[in-house]
């Protein structure tokens, strides 16, 4: 059975097209007759027939990776839309665009990817600018068969009427949710597209209101670069990094669906893997060691450890002993650490020159020893035992521990940079003794990576898509940048939907601690995922928390359904109870959202009432995808359902550090939402939500 929402359309979009609509569909059927041909053709080749075994493995794997990209998924079809082209003075073709190509015995085209250059014009073409396309038509779909056919005529705008445009759009955004986000191929918007598309040197920063599609974007634009630039990027490598595990388990599936397994996701704390985090400390504390002033510190301090050599090297071989005078030693030091190289880099070339100095000593002394002396020089116990001492082995920890329990370390490397009551703030209360010991923070982390950067360079991928960007600090905003160095990124966030005490408030001041001065910022400003009932409501928040952020646009006709429940203390979690039941009565998903403190309490009470229900935190999402989950407040950035129902309004922002964070917090929570908003409370709403007075 189609969904309710695809039956209307079928029959209001059909009238008059049923013809067409099986023509494409027998069209469609033979596009799955040439996949299957194709596959049975990459089944037959043989991998045996490499020229030797390497190869042949080789080819074994690419065969196989062919072969399963080949397989027929009969759940959906093999195109989702067409553009019939009229080139002036050129021939009339038509194409069908997919989320894959097929082609005929000839070779020609059955289906084109909706990456290939040809599909822009499907995304792109407006009646004012039709890129040689007289018609633009979108496929209804309900498993793996059409149901439905929306025709834009771009030359002749008028005959475009009979479906309201964007009618598929609509009825794709209201399917009702089971399971992780979907990909949005078939419906990508022009002003997505043009994200999309940007080319592999460009690195894009997308500010959006909720639901303007950018975690979507950033998904489908890693995957058609990896289409475009497959060789450059199969070698260096794309990552996506987000909030935490819920919210990676949540998109995870959509690049794969897109064919593209091998792109690596992360959150910032699984991509700062530096030990383990064992203590939390006050936020004042934390945005301190976010501040860009500390890659400065981080900077003397490592390279403090240099020290100023007094004595010489003297090198004894057979009855001679060489020397390098330390005022030599120090020439050589002071030229390794003016070089741009890494410390350990740095370090690594000091034996060598140390040993080239001992050889231009024996060479003046008559002797002619080769490069095997320089090695054994170079390898000796003496050498290795001064280059130990002038410029030590370090690893991170060990650089960070001696800055927090050492007040004259720490004041030698912020002298000048961090003024005296920031120093104190910095340095551990009670002394730790071993780096072992320390208690590390999640602030730390960035910083341990920043120490681990400035002694070996860290490689840099070809792509990076940072999702919820606004909400890394500035050393956590250098770590993501030096991972694409050399690459570029998409930066996607919206700055209302800040809620760390480091959240950032400029764009360019953030991009630049990307490294990444130099980009195209893009707004957003479309609404897809919330209706306008709610998005309007939400609103009402922004005067007070992000003055100047203008709520998005919603594009679906359908305002979608708010609803404000009051009730007496003692009566919130029967309401609830019954907010939800009322809510699983329909399909597609539901989120309970609440308080982090309540969580236990309110999933209780729902067992109780006898409500199948998940829970989703930050490690995890849920595995067996419950119609109804239960969703602390602090985790639903970037989630939605398609109904949510929010419990006590005012908990969830008192819970934060500042009414600001608070209000933020609120906005992302009741931003979730894909059709219906119940609120249900018993302690007033914040103050903001009643601008202007509600009128349920
Ligand atoms: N062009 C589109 N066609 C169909 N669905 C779309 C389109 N663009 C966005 N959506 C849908 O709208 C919803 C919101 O998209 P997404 O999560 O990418 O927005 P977002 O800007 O990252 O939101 P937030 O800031 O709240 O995390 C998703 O369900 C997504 O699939």
């Amino acid at each position: 059975m189609p969904s309710p929402a695809s039956a209307d359309r079928t029959d209001h979009l059909v009238d008059g097209l049923a013809d067409e609509l099986a023509e494409e569909q027998a069209y469609l059927d033979e596009a799955r007759e040439q996949l299957g041909r194709m596959r049975r053709l990459a089944e037959s080749l043989d991998a045996a027939k490499a020229s030797d075994a390497i190869s042949g493995e080789v080819l074994g794997r690419v065969l196989a990776r062919r072969i399963a990209s080949l397989q027929d998924d009969p759940h959906t079809t093999l195109f989702f839309g067409r553009i019939d082209v009229e080139p002036a003075g050129g021939t009339p073709e038509q194409f069908h665009i997919g989320r894959r190509h097929v082609s005929d015995e000839a070779g020609d085209p059955v289906v084109v990817d909706w990456r290939a250059p040809i599909s822009t014009a499907f995304y792109r073409a407006s009646p004012l600018e039709p890129m040689d396309v007289v018609l633009r038509r979108r496929f209804g779909v309900d498993r793996g068969r059409l149901t439905a056919i929306e025709d834009e005529h771009l030359r002749e705008p008028a005959r475009s009427a009979g479906a309201s445009a964007g009618s598929l759009l609509s009825a794709e955004i209201e399917r009702p949710r089971t399971g992780p986000m979907r990909d949005i191929v078939s419906t990508i918007q022009p002003e997505q597209d043009e994200i999309v598309r940007s080319d592999v040197g460009v690195t894009v920063c997308v500010q959006g209101a909720p639901g303007t599609g950018k975690t979507a974007v950033g998904l489908h634009r890693a995957a058609w670069l990896l289409y475009s630039f497959r060789e450059r990027l199969d070698r260096s490598g794309v990552l996506v990094v987000g909030p935490n595990r819920a919210f990676l388990d949540h998109i995870g599936a959509v690049l794969p669906s897109l064919g593209e397994v091998r792109v690596g996701h992360a959150t910032i704390e699984s991509l700062l893997d530096h030990g383990r985090v064992r203590a939390v400390e006050p936020a004042g504390l934390a945005t301190l060691k976010g501040d860009p002033r500390l890659a400065e510190v981080l900077r003397r301090a490592v390279w403090s450890h240099v020290g100023r050599p007094d004595e010489a090297v003297v090198v004894p071989r057979g009855v001679r002993k060489w020397r390098v005078p330390a005022y030599e030693v120090q020439e050589i030091l002071d030229e390794l650490a003016t070089r741009g190289v890494r410390y350990a880099a740095a370090r690594d070339l000091l034996p060598q020159r140390l040993a080239h100095h001992v050889l231009l000593e024996m060479e003046r002394a008559g002797e002619a020893p080769d490069d095997r002396v320089q090695d054994a020089v170079a390898r000796s116990v003496p050498v290795r035992k001064y280059v130990a001492s002038v410029w030590p082995a370090l690893d991170p920890q060990a650089v960070l521990h001696r800055l927090w329990s050492d007040a004259d370390a720490l004041r030698a490397a912020a002298d000048g940079v961090l003024d005296d009551d920031e120093q104190r703030a910095l340095l551990w209360d009670k002394p730790v003794r071993t780096k072992g010991a320390a208690r590390w923070t999640f602030a730390d982390m960035a910083l341990l990576d920043e120490v681990a950067d400035l002694l070996h360079r860290t490689p840099s991928l070809g792509h990076v898509v940072l999702d919820e960007a606004q909400d890394l600090s500035p050393m956590q905003l250098r770590a993501v940048g030096r991972r694409c160095s050399t690459g570029s990124a998409t930066v996607l966030g919206d700055i209302a939907q800040g809620t760390t005490p480091w959240a950032t408030s400029s764009w360019d001041e953030a991009m630049g601690h990307l490294g990444k001065a130099r980009h195209d910022l893009v707004v957003l400003d479309r609404g897809f995922r919330v209706p306008g009932l709610v998005i309007e409501y939400a609103a009402r928040l922004l005067p007070f928390m992000a003055p100047g952020l203008g709520a998005p646009v919603s594009v679906r006709d359908n305002p979608g359904r708010l609803a404000i429940r009051a009730v007496l203390l003692g009566a919130l979690e029967a309401e609830v109870v019954r907010a939800v039941e009322a809510a699983a009565a329909s399909p597609g998903s539901v989120g309970v959202i609440v308080a982090d403190a309540a969580v236990a309490a309110l999933s209780a009470a729902l067992t109780a009432a006898g409500v199948p229900h998940g829970r989703v935190d930050r490690d995890h999402g849920d595995d067996e995808d419950h119609p109804v989950e239960v969703v602390p407040a602090s985790v639903a950035k970037g989630l939605e359902f398609d109904r949510t129902v929010v419990v006590e309004p005012a908990a969830i922002a008192a819970a934060e550090p500042d009414e600001r964070t608070g209000l933020r917090r609120l906005y992302v929570v009741l931003t979730r939402a894909v059709s219906e908003l119940t609120i249900v409370h018993a302690d007033p709403l914040p103050e903001a939500l009643h601008h202007p007075p509600v009128d349920v």
